[in-house]
């Protein structure tokens, strides 16, 4: 009944759709409702296909009071809301999201809500093919007989979810949300939530599912602003890619740092150690000074020769005391730096000016008395009008604007910040405050590509440059005149090609074009209206204000991105997701307070995920020595389940190690049958032994630019960021330690991203924590 239900939904958005994309013509205001509708169908379309598989999962009994009607004590639960048109909206499939779902999640048989049963069904493609029970109220539990196939354990669902093979995409956890978690995704929207948690304890599924609660809750707030999802690196993006769509959301953008400042795709790779000095905070003043050391006045003067008729041929001198008063009150306009030059600008044109009328409108003779009671007059024969036109003269000439650039250039993000990456002179100057060993770290040559480290820097730079939007609207000022006279021209040619019969007995009853419309309003009509989304405006707009943002491994972030992020949100209506144990950069967050107490002082909340869905008891157990090597005080993740298979180690010889990882990865392939293994090696190691690996193993696949889908694939630890495999093999274990300042956290990370099997294969000894 309920698949009946969506097919007339989808019909219904299919024919709404058809009908508005043949609709032509119509006003501006007319056209822009029909992009609209035509959007809001498309996305209705991609959400009924997305709740096709699964769409409804969840069934709850309530206890109604005795006389009540049976059916209405029942609720469905789904991925969207079904409402029975015929019948006054009835509620015939209830959103997950939904107030009256909720007790789904939270219903225990010690506070079980007005729940007596909650039966979870299971369906493939439009069959139920199983059900599973759990009785919440005991009292007609214990008449057993009455429902034999009721059973009391309520994890049976979770279970098979989890035990299932993974696929490289991941699944939303809708059916199965635990009750901690639900916690966490119905949250206030408003101010700073921080989900700490393990490895594998939800917090990215959690996250996600956040995301679609506040679209839903909050549709009006968040759709028209949209909401941010930043992740580690690409492969994690396209592993959560599809978990949205299928929670019935499409308003979402999500971005890596790389992709967060616009116009730019930051993609270089370079050292840990200098992305580190990158993303320390002291840069917003080394870029502060190097915005300062761009506003600069000669020694002693410029020479400006002003040749054109109108003036006659002279030489004007910009003097170091003029351009440093002018500065100092560019300066203090309070105006970013390309803002600020109008001021700048214009103290200078008032001084050159009155040099210039002082060069060629003195009265020579003011001075000569011509008689005895002749008191000295007015030197300067020139009237205020005459110095407005000498400005506006000096403001257009060559030698002028030349000198204004020079002591005030007017500069885009990446000239700043290329310019002082790419001269030792101007870092000297501007990162004074660093010593001259990470100086030269930061050093680059010029035109390199730019690096994620390098989006912050850019941000920050706008924020300090400010976006001279002069050109954006001159043009756009030229192209609204473009148009006026284009207009013009078409009421001319229509009001030409009228009847001559109507013009010899011309009627003024009869209305032209002309007379309805004017050139202005045509004009305006012919402009492009915006049929972007809120999330692709958005993803162009630096300066977009994001209704939610929601930051996953939020532990990696610079102090320098955190400042980036805070901009993009204002109302500070943000959840950080994350796990400082699995910090594995330098620089990244050690303490959450350390990370937001400069933008909200102590007023974020902090809610903590326990248990571990991702990896085994067996896993758990050997990731625990690492955990504990990293910080003693952090909790180990409770397994949820134990997969009965111990994790092996093996030792071998450094010279046999790539036959030997080969061997084991071909195994291991063999055994997972059909689920995803993942190979975890140094980044450093990663050509050549992921080279090996995918010659020797047919189907296998190398980098985060490979295909998600692939049987096996070896990764850095970094590339793996958020992922998860059935059978993970880390090869040399030592090696991954070594190569980072946080190499401890790599292994851990590397470690729990099994579900299920576990192999080391270590070229010498092992590491202690692993002993
Ligand atoms: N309630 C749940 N029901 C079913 N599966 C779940 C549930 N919670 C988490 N999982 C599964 O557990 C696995 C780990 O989840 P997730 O990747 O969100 O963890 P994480 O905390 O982000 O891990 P990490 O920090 O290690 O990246 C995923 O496969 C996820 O689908």
């Amino acid at each position: 009944m309920l698949y009946g239900h969506l097919d007339k939904l989808r019909e219904q958005a299919d024919e709404r759709l058809a009908a508005a994309l043949r609709q032509t013509g119509g006003t501006q205001q007319e056209r822009s409702q029909r992009e609209s509708t035509v959007l809001m169908h498309t996305e209705q379309q991609a959400q009924y296909s997305a709740v096709e598989s699964g769409l409804v999962f969840g069934r709850l009994d309530l206890a109604a009071p005795d006389d009540a009607d049976p059916i209405s004590s029942t609720r469905h639960i789904g991925r969207i809301g079904i409402f029975d048109e015929e019948h006054d909206f009835e509620p015939l499939l209830l959103d997950w999201r939904a107030p009256a779902a909720r007790p789904f999640y939270l219903a225990t048989a010690a506070a079980p809500d007005g729940v007596r049963r909650r039966r979870h069904i299971r369906t493939h493609e439009r069959d139920v093919i199983g059900v599973d029970d759990e009785v919440l109220d005991l009292a007609e539990a214990a008449q057993g007989d009455q429902h034999p196939h009721e059973s009391l354990t309520g994890e049976a669902v979770l279970l098979a979810a989890l035990g299932a093979k993974r696929t490289g995409r991941m699944k939303d956890i809708v059916e199965t949300i635990q009750a901690e978690q639900d916690q966490i995704i119905r949250a206030d929207l408003s101010g700073v939530l921080v989900v700490q948690g393990g490895p594998g304890t939800g917090k990215t599924a959690v996250a996600l599912h956040r995301a679609a609660y506040l679209l839903y809750t909050h549709r009006r707030e968040l759709s028209s602003r949209g909401v941010l999802v930043v992740g580690p690196n690409a492969t994690f993006l396209r592993y959560i890619a599809h978990v949205l769509p299928s929670l019935a959301e499409t308003g979402v953008l999500l971005r890596t740092q790389a992709d967060l400042f616009p116009g730019v795709h930051a993609g270089h790779e370079e050292p840990d150690a200098v992305a580190e000095i990158k993303g320390r905070a002291v840069l917003a003043d080394v870029l502060a000074q190097a915005v300062r050391d761009r506003q600069r006045v000669p020694d002693d003067y410029l020479e400006i020769v002003i040749d054109q008729d109108s003036l006659r041929r002279t030489v004007l001198r910009l003097d170091r005391a003029v351009a440093e008063d002018a500065r100092a009150a560019a300066r203090s306009s309070g105006k970013p730096h390309n803002l600020a030059r109008e001021t700048f600008d214009a103290e200078v044109i008032h001084a050159l000016s009155m040099q210039l009328a002082e060069e060629i409108g003195t009265d020579p003779f003011a001075d000569d008395p011509l008689g005895g009671n002749d008191a000295p007059g007015d030197p300067l024969l020139l009237e205020e009008a005459d110095l407005a036109e000498f400005r506006r003269e000096l403001r257009e000439e060559p030698g002028v604007q030349a000198a204004l650039d020079w002591c005030w250039p007017i500069l885009s993000p990446q000239r700043l910040v290329g310019d002082l990456l790419g001269s030792a002179e101007r870092l000297a100057t501007a990162a004074a405050k660093l010593p001259v060993e990470e100086r030269a770290k930061l050093h680059r040559s010029r035109g390199d590509a730019w690096t994620p480290a390098d989006v912050p820097l850019l941000d920050e730079a706008a924020e300090l440059l400010g976006d001279d939007d002069r050109d954006a609207r001159a043009l756009a000022e030229r192209t609204r005149r473009q148009l006026d006279a284009y207009a013009a021209g078409a009421l001319q040619i229509l009001h030409g090609s009228r009847s001559i019969d109507l013009e010899d007995e011309i009627d003024p009853e009869l209305l032209t074009a002309a007379d309805l419309l004017d050139a202005a309003r045509l004009g305006g009509r012919q402009e492009e209206v915006d049929r972007r989304t809120a999330a692709e405006r958005a993803a162009a707009d630096r300066r977009w204000a994001y209704g939610h943002i929601i930051v996953d491994e939020a532990q990696e972030l610079s102090p320098m991105a955190w400042r980036l992020l805070m901009r993009r949100c204002p109302s500070r209506s943000m959840t950080v997701v994350g796990d400082v144990a699995q910090t594995g950069v330098i620089g990244g967050a050690t303490s959450w307070q350390d990370v937001l107490g400069a933008y909200v002082a102590d007023r974020w909340r902090l809610t903590e995920l326990t248990v571990n869905y991702r990896t085994p008891s067996e896993i758990m157990a050997l990731a625990s020595g690492v955990l504990a090597a990293i910080d003693p005080a952090m909790p180990v993740p409770r397994s949820v389940r134990d997969s009965g298979e111990q994790p092996w180690l093996a030792t071998v010889d450094p010279d046999t190690l790539i036959a030997e990882l080969t061997r084991a990865v071909a195994t291991e392939a063999k055994l997972v049958d059909g689920g995803r293994v993942g190979v975890l090696v140094p980044a450093t190691r990663l050509p050549a032994w992921g080279g090996a690996i995918a010659e020797a193993v047919p189907g296998a696949a190398v980098g985060d630019e490979s295909d998600l889908d692939s049987d096996v694939v070896v990764l850095s630890v970094r590339q793996a960021k958020g992922l998860e495999f059935d059978t993970v093999i880390v090869a040399d274990p030592a090696g991954l330690v070594a190569e980072s300042v946080r190499g401890l956290s790599d292994l851990y990370v590397a470690l729990t991203r099994s579900t299920n099997r576990l192999g080391v294969l270590s070229p010498g000894p092992l590491p202690a924590e692993l002993r």
